[in-house]
C-alpha cells in the first residue's frame, strides 16, 4: 500500500524527512541490491528505468521508479548500474545530467575489452557531468549480505574532488571504507580488479605444483619402479601414503626456504650497495611480494605431512608387518632388547618436527590480516623473521635427523632416497647459513651503521664511505 501512496505523491513531498536522495539508473541485479542498501542506510532512492511502470515488483520496498530524465532531476548523485554497451542512452539526457555526479559501477568480461576505460568512455559521452568510478569491486551478492560481510573496502577515482567526496560520504554511510585512488586514469586498473584471479598466488602455486610433480615422479621411479625392475617386487600401494608423505615434507621445506631466501638476498644486496634507496631488481621484487603465499602453501604441505604421519599406525601395511614380526619372533622363540639410543633418536626427531610445526602454525596465523593488524611492526617482524627462521631451523634439523635415523637403523635402506632428501636440505641449509652470516657481530655492526645513516635522513654519504662499509663487510 505504501508504495502505491509513494507513487502518487510528487517526488519532493515524499522524501522531505529523508536526509538525501540518490538516483540509481538500471533496475538489474546490482541496481536493486544497491538500492536496497541505500534505503537501509536512510537514503531516499529513485530508480531510473526504461520501463518505470512495469519493473517495480522486484524492486526494494520504499524506492521510487521514474523515467531516466525525471529520475536524473530528482538527485545530485546518480549510480549508473547499466552495462557499458548501453551507455549511449545517456547521450540524449546530457541536459538533465549537467553538473551531476555519475558513479560508474561497470565491469568488463575480460581485460582490454575496450580501448578506453568504461568510466572515461562515460565521461566522453556526458562531458557536462562529473564521473566517478567506484563500487565496481563489490558484487550484488555482497551488497545484499549487509555490512557484516568481510569485503568492506571500495575503491574510487575521478577528476573532481567534490564529486569524489560526495561518493565517499555515501560509501561510508553504507558501511564501507572508501579508498580514493586518484584521477579517472586509474579507472582502467579498478575495472581490471574484479577480473584478477588470485594474482599473488599464481607464482607460488606454480612453484608448488612444479616441485610436487618433479619430486613425485622422482620418488615414483626411485622407490617403486626401481624395486619392480630390479627385484620384481610390486610395492605400488606405497604411492598413496608413503610417497605422498615424502613429497609433502620435501615440498614444504623447499617452499619455506624459498619464503626466507629473498629476504636474506635483499639484505645482502642492500649491504653490498650500502644503501636501501635503490630499487631491487624486478625478479627480487616480485619474489619478495609473494613470500606470504609461499609460506602459507608451505604450511599447507606441512599440515598434510602431519596428517599422513598421524595415520601411520592405522595402516594395514604397518599392522601386517608388525604382526608378522611378532609371530615370527614367537615361532623362533626370539626376544629383542630395548634400545635406548634408538628411542632417543626417534623421539628427538619427532619432537623437533612437532615444535617446528607448532611455530609454523603460529607464522600462518600471524599472517592473517586481522591478526597482523593487531600487532605492532616490531612484533610482526619478530614473529615473521626471528621465529620464522627458527621454524626453518627446527624443520631442517627434523629432516636431517630423520635421514640420519633411517640411514643408521635400516640395513636395507639404500643410499638412493637421499638424493631427493639431500636436495630438500641444500636450500634450507644455504638460507640458514646466510642468515647466520647476517646476524654475526661484524655484519650486524655494519647494518647498525647503515641504519643510523638512514635515520639521519640522508643517504648521500660520499662514495668513500660506501667503500669502507664494503670493506668492513
Ligand atoms: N551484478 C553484479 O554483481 C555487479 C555488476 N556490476 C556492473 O553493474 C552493471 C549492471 O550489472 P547488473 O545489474 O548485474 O546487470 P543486469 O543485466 O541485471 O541489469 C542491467 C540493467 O540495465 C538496464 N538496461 C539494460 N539495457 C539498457 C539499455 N539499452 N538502455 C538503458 N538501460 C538498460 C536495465 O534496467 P531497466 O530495465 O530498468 O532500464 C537492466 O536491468 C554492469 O556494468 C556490471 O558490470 C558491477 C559489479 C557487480
Ligand atoms: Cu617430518
Amino acid at each position: 500500500l505504501n508504495s502505491v501512496v509513494f507513487l502518487t505523491l510528487p517526488v519532493d513531498s515524499i522524501y522531505d524527512s529523508r536526509s538525501e536522495r540518490v538516483c540509481v539508473f538500471g533496475t538489474g541485479d546490482l541496481g536493486r541490491s544497491l538500492g536496497l542498501r541505500l534505503l537501509q542506510a536512510g537514503y531516499g532512492v529513485v530508480f531510473g528505468s526504461r520501463r518505470p511502470h512495469s519493473s517495480s515488483s522486484l524492486l526494494p520496498h520504499g524506492a521510487q521508479v521514474l523515467g531516466h530524465a525525471a529520475a536524473a532531476q530528482s538527485a545530485h548523485l546518480i549510480f549508473i548500474a547499466v552495462q557499458r554497451e548501453h551507455y549511449d542512452f545517456l547521450v540524449p539526457l546530457a541536459n538533465q545530467l549537467k553538473g551531476k555526479v555519475l558513479v560508474d559501477l561497470s565491469n568488463n568480461l575480460k581485460k582490454n575489452q575496450y580501448p578506453e576505460a568504461n568510466a572515461e568512455y562515460l565521461q566522453s559521452l556526458v562531458p557536462g557531468a562529473e564521473v566517478v568510478k567506484g563500487f565496481n569491486t563489490l558484487s550484488a551478492w555482497s551488497l545484499q549480505n549487509g555490512p557484516s560481510d568481510a569485503n568492506r573496502q571500495v575503491y574510487i577515482c575521478g577528476e573532481s574532488v567534490e564529486a569524489k567526496q560526495a561518493v565517499i560520504a555515501v560509501a561510508i554511510k553504507l558501511g564501507f571504507s572508501a579508498l580514493d585512488r586518484g584521477f579517472l586514469s586509474v579507472a582502467r586498473e579498478l575495472e581490471d580488479f574484479p577480473l584478477q584471479l588470485f594474482p599473488q598466488w599464481r607464482l607460488p602455486l606454480r612453484i608448488a605444483i612444479g616441485l610436487s610433480a618433479a619430486f613425485f615422479f622422482y620418488l615414483l621411479i626411485r622407490d617403486i619402479i626401481y624395486a619392480y625392475v630390479t627385484q620384481s617386487k610390486d610395492i605400488s600401494f606405497r604411492i598413496m601414503v608413503s610417497l605422498a608423505n615424502k613429497v609433502c615434507p620435501i615440498v614444504s621445506l623447499i617452499m619455506l626456504s624459498l619464503c626466507y631466501l629473498p629476504g636474506v638476498l635483499a639484505s645482502f644486496l642492500q649491504l653490498y650497495r650500502g644503501t636501501k634507496y635503490r630499487r631491487f631488481p624486478d625478479w627480487l621484487d616480485r619474489w619478495m611480494l609473494c613470500r606470504k603465499q609461499l609460506g602459507l602453501l608451505a604450511l599447507g604441505f606441512a599440515f598434510l605431512h602431519v596428517l599422513y604421519t598421524l595415520i601411520i599406525p592405522i595402516r594395514y601395511y604397518v599392522w601386517f608387518k608388525a604382526t608378522e614380526r611378532t609371530v615370527s619372533m614367537i615361532r623362533e622363540n626370539r626376544t629383542t632388547q630395548f634400545d635406548m639410543t634408538t628411542a632417543w633418536r626417534g623421539d628427538s626427531y619427532l619432537s623437533l618436527g612437532i615444535l617446528g610445526f607448532g611455530l609454523y602454525v603460529l607464522l600462518g596465523i600471524t599472517s592473517l590480516p586481522s591478526v597482523s593488524n593487531a600487532l605492532s611492526w616490531r612484533e610482526f617482524s619478530f614473529i615473521q623473521s626471528k621465529l620464522g627462521h627458527l621454524t626453518l631451523l627446527l624443520c631442517t634439523a627434523h629432516t636431517y635427523l630423520y635421514g640420519w635415523n633411517r640411514f643408521l637403523s635400516s640395513s636395507t635402506y639404500k643410499w638412493y632416497t637421499p638424493p631427493g632428501y639431500m636436495l630438500c636440505l641444500v636450500l634450507p641449509s644455504v638460507v640458514l647459513l646466510l642468515k647466520l652470516l647476517l646476524i654475526t657481530p661484524c655484519v650486524d655492526r655494519t647494518i647498525t651503521r647503515i641504519r643510523q645513516g638512514w635515520e639521519r635522513g640522508a643517504d648521500q654519504r660520499n662514495p668513500k664511505d660506501n667503500l669502507s662499509l664494503r670493506h668492513e663487510l
